[in-house]
Protein backbone atom coordinates (compact mmCIF):
# COMPACT_ATOMS: atom_id res chain seq x y z
CA UNK A 1 0.00 0.00 0.00
CA UNK A 2 1.50 3.53 -0.66
CA UNK A 3 1.84 5.67 1.96
CA UNK A 4 -1.67 8.44 0.51
CA UNK A 5 -3.39 4.95 0.28
CA UNK A 6 -2.36 4.32 3.90
CA UNK A 7 -3.44 7.69 5.58
CA UNK A 8 -6.63 7.58 3.79
CA UNK A 9 -7.08 4.15 5.31
CA UNK A 10 -7.27 5.61 9.16
CA UNK A 11 -9.64 8.79 7.97
CA UNK A 12 -12.22 6.40 5.50
CA UNK A 13 -13.99 3.42 4.75
CA UNK A 14 -12.95 1.83 1.11
CA UNK A 15 -12.57 -1.63 -0.40
CA UNK A 16 -10.14 -2.65 -2.33
CA UNK A 17 -11.14 -5.47 -5.40
CA UNK A 18 -8.27 -7.65 -6.78
CA UNK A 19 -5.92 -10.01 -5.96
CA UNK A 20 -4.99 -10.26 -1.93
CA UNK A 21 -1.37 -12.31 -0.95
CA UNK A 22 -0.82 -12.38 3.18
CA UNK A 23 0.38 -14.81 5.46
CA UNK A 24 -1.51 -16.22 7.71
CA UNK A 25 1.05 -18.58 9.44
CA UNK A 26 5.01 -19.42 8.29
CA UNK A 27 4.08 -22.52 6.47
CA UNK A 28 1.44 -21.28 3.67
CA UNK A 29 1.06 -18.03 1.66
CA UNK A 30 -2.57 -16.80 1.29
CA UNK A 31 -3.48 -16.18 -2.51
CA UNK A 32 -6.95 -14.47 -2.79
CA UNK A 33 -7.46 -14.29 -6.90
CA UNK A 34 -10.34 -11.55 -7.40
CA UNK A 35 -11.31 -11.14 -3.67
CA UNK A 36 -11.68 -7.53 -1.66
CA UNK A 37 -10.46 -6.68 1.35
CA UNK A 38 -13.05 -3.67 3.29
CA UNK A 39 -11.68 -1.41 5.53
CA UNK A 40 -14.18 0.50 7.95
CA UNK A 41 -12.06 3.48 9.78
CA UNK A 42 -8.89 2.17 9.75
CA UNK A 43 -9.83 -1.33 10.12
CA UNK A 44 -9.90 -4.48 7.87
CA UNK A 45 -13.63 -5.75 8.61
CA UNK A 46 -13.54 -8.19 5.63
CA UNK A 47 -11.05 -10.18 3.17
CA UNK A 48 -13.50 -12.20 1.15
CA UNK A 49 -14.31 -13.27 -2.56
CA UNK A 50 -17.31 -13.19 -3.92
CA UNK A 51 -19.76 -10.50 -6.05
CA UNK A 52 -22.27 -11.22 -3.89
CA UNK A 53 -20.92 -10.64 -0.69
CA UNK A 54 -18.61 -7.57 -1.81
CA UNK A 55 -22.36 -6.04 -2.67
CA UNK A 56 -23.39 -7.35 0.87
CA UNK A 57 -20.21 -5.89 2.07
CA UNK A 58 -21.07 -2.09 0.74
CA UNK A 59 -24.61 -2.14 2.05
CA UNK A 60 -23.18 -3.36 5.45
CA UNK A 61 -21.16 -0.52 6.03
CA UNK A 62 -22.36 2.33 3.82
CA UNK A 63 -19.34 1.91 1.02
CA UNK A 64 -20.37 3.33 -2.10
CA UNK A 65 -19.18 2.62 -5.17
CA UNK A 66 -16.34 5.73 -5.65
CA UNK A 67 -15.16 4.17 -2.63
CA UNK A 68 -14.36 0.82 -4.25
CA UNK A 69 -11.56 0.40 -5.50
CA UNK A 70 -10.14 -2.20 -8.52
CA UNK A 71 -6.72 -2.77 -8.96
CA UNK A 72 -5.74 -3.46 -12.70
CA UNK A 73 -4.31 -7.30 -14.06
CA UNK A 74 -0.95 -7.79 -12.18
CA UNK A 75 -1.57 -5.31 -9.01
CA UNK A 76 -2.02 -7.07 -5.81
CA UNK A 77 -2.74 -6.17 -2.21
CA UNK A 78 -0.82 -7.06 0.73
CA UNK A 79 -0.11 -6.04 4.30
CA UNK A 80 2.37 -3.43 4.43
CA UNK A 81 6.11 -4.46 6.11
CA UNK A 82 7.34 -4.69 9.35
CA UNK A 83 11.05 -3.24 10.09
CA UNK A 84 11.98 -5.07 13.43
CA UNK A 85 14.80 -3.26 14.03
CA UNK A 86 16.08 0.49 12.00
CA UNK A 87 18.28 3.17 13.62
CA UNK A 88 16.88 6.45 11.74
CA UNK A 89 19.74 8.62 12.70
CA UNK A 90 22.19 6.26 10.79
CA UNK A 91 20.51 6.85 7.54
CA UNK A 92 23.18 8.87 5.51
CA UNK A 93 25.43 6.43 6.45
CA UNK A 94 23.92 3.59 4.64
CA UNK A 95 26.28 2.22 2.46
CA UNK A 96 29.44 3.23 3.65
CA UNK A 97 31.90 2.10 6.50
CA UNK A 98 32.01 -1.61 5.84
CA UNK A 99 35.22 -1.95 6.09
CA UNK A 100 35.28 -2.19 9.81
CA UNK A 101 33.45 -4.96 12.13
CA UNK A 102 30.77 -3.87 14.66
CA UNK A 103 32.86 -2.50 17.32
CA UNK A 104 35.32 -0.22 15.30
CA UNK A 105 32.62 0.48 13.17
CA UNK A 106 30.40 1.87 16.04
CA UNK A 107 33.47 4.38 17.29
CA UNK A 108 34.70 4.91 13.31
CA UNK A 109 31.57 5.67 11.86
CA UNK A 110 28.52 5.62 14.00
CA UNK A 111 28.99 7.37 17.32
CA UNK A 112 30.26 10.82 15.33
CA UNK A 113 27.06 10.51 12.82
CA UNK A 114 24.59 10.43 15.89
CA UNK A 115 26.60 12.86 17.76
CA UNK A 116 25.09 15.30 15.26
CA UNK A 117 21.55 14.78 16.52
CA UNK A 118 21.91 17.22 19.22
CA UNK A 119 21.24 19.54 16.30
CA UNK A 120 17.30 19.18 16.23
CA UNK A 121 17.48 20.94 12.21
CA UNK A 122 20.03 18.16 10.88
CA UNK A 123 17.28 15.67 12.82
CA UNK A 124 14.43 16.95 11.80
CA UNK A 125 15.56 16.45 7.63
CA UNK A 126 16.82 13.36 8.39
CA UNK A 127 14.17 11.68 10.11
CA UNK A 128 11.39 13.11 7.74
CA UNK A 129 13.09 11.52 4.93
CA UNK A 130 14.04 8.14 6.45
CA UNK A 131 10.20 7.47 7.11
CA UNK A 132 8.82 8.59 3.56
CA UNK A 133 11.39 6.47 2.55
CA UNK A 134 10.19 3.41 4.19
CA UNK A 135 7.22 4.51 3.48
CA UNK A 136 7.36 4.43 0.16
CA UNK A 137 9.47 0.77 0.42
CA UNK A 138 6.31 -0.53 2.18
CA UNK A 139 7.14 -0.57 5.51
CA UNK A 140 3.97 0.16 7.31
CA UNK A 141 5.41 -0.88 11.05
CA UNK A 142 8.83 -0.13 12.40
CA UNK A 143 10.49 0.07 15.40
CA UNK A 144 13.68 2.75 15.63
CA UNK A 145 16.32 3.59 17.19
CA UNK A 146 17.26 7.21 17.31
CA UNK A 147 19.96 8.60 19.51
CA UNK A 148 20.81 9.69 23.03
CA UNK A 149 18.89 12.76 22.30
CA UNK A 150 15.52 13.33 23.84
CA UNK A 151 14.28 16.48 21.86
CA UNK A 152 15.67 15.03 18.06
CA UNK A 153 13.73 11.82 18.99
CA UNK A 154 10.53 13.31 19.89
CA UNK A 155 10.90 15.08 16.61
CA UNK A 156 11.39 11.49 15.03
CA UNK A 157 8.27 10.72 16.72
CA UNK A 158 6.34 13.54 15.10
CA UNK A 159 7.50 12.61 11.50
CA UNK A 160 6.03 9.27 12.23
CA UNK A 161 3.02 10.66 13.32
CA UNK A 162 2.77 13.54 10.58
CA UNK A 163 3.42 11.03 7.61
CA UNK A 164 1.24 8.11 8.65
CA UNK A 165 3.04 5.10 10.23
CA UNK A 166 2.74 2.78 12.86
CA UNK A 167 5.81 2.98 14.96
CA UNK A 168 7.78 1.96 18.51
CA UNK A 169 10.24 5.08 18.93
CA UNK A 170 13.47 4.37 21.37
CA UNK A 171 15.52 6.77 23.08
CA UNK A 172 19.17 5.65 22.98
CA UNK A 173 20.70 5.00 26.43
CA UNK A 174 23.99 4.75 27.04
CA UNK A 175 26.51 5.22 30.07
CA UNK A 176 29.29 3.02 29.81
CA UNK A 177 32.16 3.35 27.73
CA UNK A 178 30.78 6.07 25.56
CA UNK A 179 32.17 8.03 22.98
CA UNK A 180 33.51 12.12 24.02
CA UNK A 181 30.21 14.20 23.71
CA UNK A 182 27.96 11.49 23.32
CA UNK A 183 27.09 9.55 26.62
CA UNK A 184 24.71 10.59 29.41
CA UNK A 185 25.00 9.68 33.44
CA UNK A 186 22.66 7.31 34.90
CA UNK A 187 20.26 9.67 36.47
CA UNK A 188 19.85 11.62 33.34
CA UNK A 189 19.35 8.70 31.18
CA UNK A 190 16.94 7.16 33.33
CA UNK A 191 14.75 10.90 34.33
CA UNK A 192 14.89 11.74 30.67
CA UNK A 193 13.85 8.42 29.51
CA UNK A 194 10.68 8.23 31.72
CA UNK A 195 9.41 11.76 30.32
CA UNK A 196 10.23 10.38 26.96
CA UNK A 197 7.89 7.44 27.79
CA UNK A 198 5.16 10.20 29.29
CA UNK A 199 5.42 12.60 26.25
CA UNK A 200 5.18 9.88 23.32
CA UNK A 201 2.36 7.68 25.53
CA UNK A 202 0.71 11.52 26.08
CA UNK A 203 0.44 11.48 22.02
CA UNK A 204 -2.61 9.43 22.93
CA UNK A 205 -2.00 7.74 19.53
CA UNK A 206 -1.82 4.23 19.43
CA UNK A 207 -0.23 4.21 16.17
CA UNK A 208 3.11 5.75 17.65
CA UNK A 209 4.16 3.94 20.56
CA UNK A 210 8.21 4.26 22.64
CA UNK A 211 10.09 1.70 23.36
CA UNK A 212 12.74 1.30 26.03
CA UNK A 213 16.17 0.76 24.47
CA UNK A 214 19.26 0.52 26.04
CA UNK A 215 22.13 0.34 23.15
CA UNK A 216 23.61 -3.06 23.91
CA UNK A 217 25.64 -4.30 26.96
CA UNK A 218 28.93 -2.57 26.18
CA UNK A 219 27.05 0.70 26.55
CA UNK A 220 24.62 0.35 29.64
CA UNK A 221 25.85 -0.68 32.96
CA UNK A 222 23.98 -2.78 35.18
CA UNK A 223 22.57 -0.12 37.28
CA UNK A 224 20.94 1.76 34.47
CA UNK A 225 19.66 -1.55 32.37
CA UNK A 226 18.04 -2.52 35.72
CA UNK A 227 16.55 0.61 36.39
CA UNK A 228 15.10 1.06 32.36
CA UNK A 229 13.55 -2.93 33.19
CA UNK A 230 11.62 -1.07 36.35
CA UNK A 231 10.75 1.42 33.84
CA UNK A 232 9.41 -0.84 30.51
CA UNK A 233 7.25 -2.67 33.86
CA UNK A 234 5.50 0.66 35.11
CA UNK A 235 4.37 1.93 31.67
CA UNK A 236 3.77 -1.85 30.02
CA UNK A 237 6.28 -0.46 27.70
CA UNK A 238 8.28 -2.86 24.86
CA UNK A 239 12.06 -2.87 25.10
CA UNK A 240 14.49 -3.23 22.28
CA UNK A 241 18.49 -3.79 22.47
CA UNK A 242 21.39 -5.67 20.22
CA UNK A 243 22.49 -9.46 21.49
CA UNK A 244 25.18 -11.56 20.21
CA UNK A 245 25.90 -9.71 17.03
CA UNK A 246 29.59 -10.15 16.72
CA UNK A 247 32.17 -12.47 18.50
CA UNK A 248 34.17 -9.41 19.95
CA UNK A 249 31.65 -8.28 21.27
CA UNK A 250 30.44 -11.44 22.77
CA UNK A 251 33.82 -11.96 24.57
CA UNK A 252 33.49 -8.20 25.80
CA UNK A 253 30.03 -8.76 27.16
CA UNK A 254 31.52 -12.26 29.23
CA UNK A 255 34.57 -9.78 30.09
CA UNK A 256 32.01 -6.77 31.16
CA UNK A 257 30.01 -9.15 33.32
CA UNK A 258 32.01 -12.42 34.49
CA UNK A 259 28.90 -12.74 37.21
CA UNK A 260 26.50 -13.53 34.70
CA UNK A 261 26.74 -17.22 32.60
CA UNK A 262 26.25 -15.36 29.00
CA UNK A 263 24.84 -12.66 27.02
CA UNK A 264 21.20 -13.78 27.46
CA UNK A 265 21.83 -13.66 31.41
CA UNK A 266 22.79 -10.47 31.22
CA UNK A 267 20.20 -8.82 30.38
CA UNK A 268 17.83 -11.67 32.59
CA UNK A 269 19.45 -10.54 35.44
CA UNK A 270 18.40 -6.90 34.69
CA UNK A 271 14.76 -7.92 34.20
CA UNK A 272 14.94 -6.91 30.36
CA UNK A 273 13.54 -10.05 28.54
CA UNK A 274 9.61 -10.18 28.67
CA UNK A 275 7.18 -10.93 25.97
CA UNK A 276 7.69 -7.15 24.54
CA UNK A 277 11.38 -7.43 23.65
CA UNK A 278 12.94 -7.35 20.48
CA UNK A 279 16.86 -8.36 20.50
CA UNK A 280 18.54 -7.60 17.19
CA UNK A 281 20.99 -10.19 15.62
CA UNK A 282 21.42 -13.55 18.13
CA UNK A 283 23.81 -14.76 15.24
CA UNK A 284 26.10 -16.63 17.87
CA UNK A 285 23.40 -17.80 20.74
CA UNK A 286 23.74 -20.68 22.41
CA UNK A 287 21.45 -23.80 22.96
CA UNK A 288 20.64 -22.24 26.55
CA UNK A 289 20.61 -18.51 25.61
CA UNK A 290 17.44 -19.87 23.54
CA UNK A 291 15.86 -21.82 25.89
CA UNK A 292 16.02 -18.64 28.06
CA UNK A 293 15.00 -16.66 25.11
CA UNK A 294 12.12 -18.84 24.40
CA UNK A 295 11.03 -19.27 28.05
CA UNK A 296 10.81 -15.10 28.20
CA UNK A 297 8.57 -15.12 24.88
CA UNK A 298 11.68 -12.46 23.93
CA UNK A 299 11.60 -12.03 19.96
CA UNK A 300 14.37 -11.80 17.82
CA UNK A 301 15.17 -9.30 14.46
CA UNK A 302 17.01 -10.86 11.63
CA UNK A 303 19.08 -8.68 10.13
CA UNK A 304 20.32 -10.45 7.24
CA UNK A 305 21.72 -7.38 5.31
CA UNK A 306 23.73 -6.52 8.42
CA UNK A 307 25.08 -9.30 9.45
CA UNK A 308 26.54 -10.00 6.10
CA UNK A 309 27.53 -6.33 5.38
CA UNK A 310 29.29 -5.85 8.65
CA UNK A 311 30.40 -9.14 8.81
CA UNK A 312 29.21 -10.38 11.86
CA UNK A 313 28.17 -13.90 10.59
CA UNK A 314 25.30 -16.10 9.55
CA UNK A 315 22.06 -16.05 11.80
CA UNK A 316 20.88 -19.77 11.14
CA UNK A 317 16.56 -18.42 11.48
CA UNK A 318 15.83 -22.47 11.12
CA UNK A 319 17.27 -22.85 14.91
CA UNK A 320 15.74 -19.98 16.24
CA UNK A 321 12.15 -21.18 14.86
CA UNK A 322 13.09 -24.83 16.11
CA UNK A 323 13.76 -23.00 19.42
CA UNK A 324 10.57 -21.50 19.65
CA UNK A 325 11.42 -18.22 19.28
CA UNK A 326 9.62 -15.57 17.65
CA UNK A 327 11.40 -13.73 14.55
CA UNK A 328 10.97 -11.21 12.55
CA UNK A 329 13.05 -9.19 9.74
CA UNK A 330 14.98 -5.94 10.04
CA UNK A 331 17.03 -3.95 8.11
CA UNK A 332 19.30 -2.34 10.85
CA UNK A 333 19.89 0.57 8.89
CA UNK A 334 22.88 1.54 8.70
CA UNK A 335 24.70 -2.02 9.54
CA UNK A 336 22.39 -2.93 6.81
CA UNK A 337 22.64 -0.95 3.53
CA UNK A 338 18.90 -1.10 2.37
CA UNK A 339 16.06 0.55 3.57
CA UNK A 340 13.53 -1.40 2.34
CA UNK A 341 12.33 -5.40 4.35
CA UNK A 342 11.97 -6.29 0.72
CA UNK A 343 15.48 -6.62 0.56
CA UNK A 344 15.68 -7.93 3.87
CA UNK A 345 13.55 -11.48 2.78
CA UNK A 346 15.91 -11.55 -0.48
CA UNK A 347 18.80 -11.59 1.99
CA UNK A 348 17.58 -13.84 4.62
CA UNK A 349 16.60 -16.11 1.43
CA UNK A 350 19.94 -16.01 0.41
CA UNK A 351 21.74 -16.49 4.36
CA UNK A 352 19.43 -19.45 4.98
CA UNK A 353 20.78 -21.26 1.69
CA UNK A 354 24.47 -19.86 2.40
CA UNK A 355 24.32 -22.24 6.18
CA UNK A 356 22.56 -25.00 4.03
CA UNK A 357 25.59 -24.86 1.67
CA UNK A 358 27.75 -25.07 5.03
CA UNK A 359 26.11 -27.54 6.10
CA UNK A 360 26.56 -29.96 2.75
CA UNK A 361 24.03 -29.83 0.07
CA UNK A 362 23.35 -33.53 1.05
CA UNK A 363 22.20 -32.44 4.40
CA UNK A 364 18.86 -32.65 5.59
CA UNK A 365 18.81 -28.80 6.39
CA UNK A 366 15.52 -27.18 5.02
CA UNK A 367 17.14 -23.46 3.98
CA UNK A 368 14.04 -21.13 4.36
CA UNK A 369 11.29 -20.67 1.55
CA UNK A 370 9.42 -17.31 0.53
CA UNK A 371 6.98 -17.93 2.11
CA UNK A 372 8.57 -18.35 5.51
CA UNK A 373 10.14 -15.06 4.45
CA UNK A 374 7.23 -13.52 3.65
CA UNK A 375 5.52 -14.33 6.70
CA UNK A 376 8.61 -13.29 8.78
CA UNK A 377 8.63 -10.07 7.44
CA UNK A 378 5.16 -9.16 7.80
CA UNK A 379 3.17 -11.32 10.78
CA UNK A 380 6.50 -12.96 12.18
CA UNK A 381 7.41 -9.42 12.86
CA UNK A 382 3.74 -8.49 14.27
CA UNK A 383 4.24 -11.26 16.37
CA UNK A 384 7.03 -9.72 18.35
CA UNK A 385 5.23 -6.73 19.13
N1 LIG B 1 24.29 -3.17 13.99
C1 LIG B 1 24.43 -2.45 15.09
N2 LIG B 1 24.80 -3.06 16.22
C2 LIG B 1 24.93 -2.34 17.32
N3 LIG B 1 25.28 -2.72 18.57
C3 LIG B 1 25.26 -1.59 19.33
N4 LIG B 1 24.91 -0.51 18.59
C4 LIG B 1 24.71 -0.95 17.34
C5 LIG B 1 24.32 -0.31 16.13
O1 LIG B 1 24.11 0.91 16.05
N5 LIG B 1 24.21 -1.11 15.04
ZN1 LIG C 1 21.10 -2.25 15.23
Amino acid sequence: MTSGLYQKAYATSFIIVGSIVHSENITSLTIIEHGFIAVVRGRIVSVCKGTEKLVKTQHKYGIDDNSVHHLSEGEFVMPGFIDTHIHAPQYPNCGLGYDKQLLDWLTTYTFPLEKKYMDVDFATKVYESIVNKTLTNGTTTAAYFATLHYDSSLFLADSVERLGQRAFIGKVNMNHDTPEGYGEDTYDSFICTEQYIRDIQGKRNELVQPIITPRFALSCDMKLMILLGELATKYNAHIQTHISENTGEVVAVQKMYPECKNYTDVYDTAGLLTNKTVLAHGVHLSDDELKVLAARGTAISHCPNSNTSLKSGLCDVRRLLNAGIKVGLGTDVSGGYSTSILNAIRCALQTSIHIFFGKGTDSDYVPLSYHEAFNLATLGGAKGR
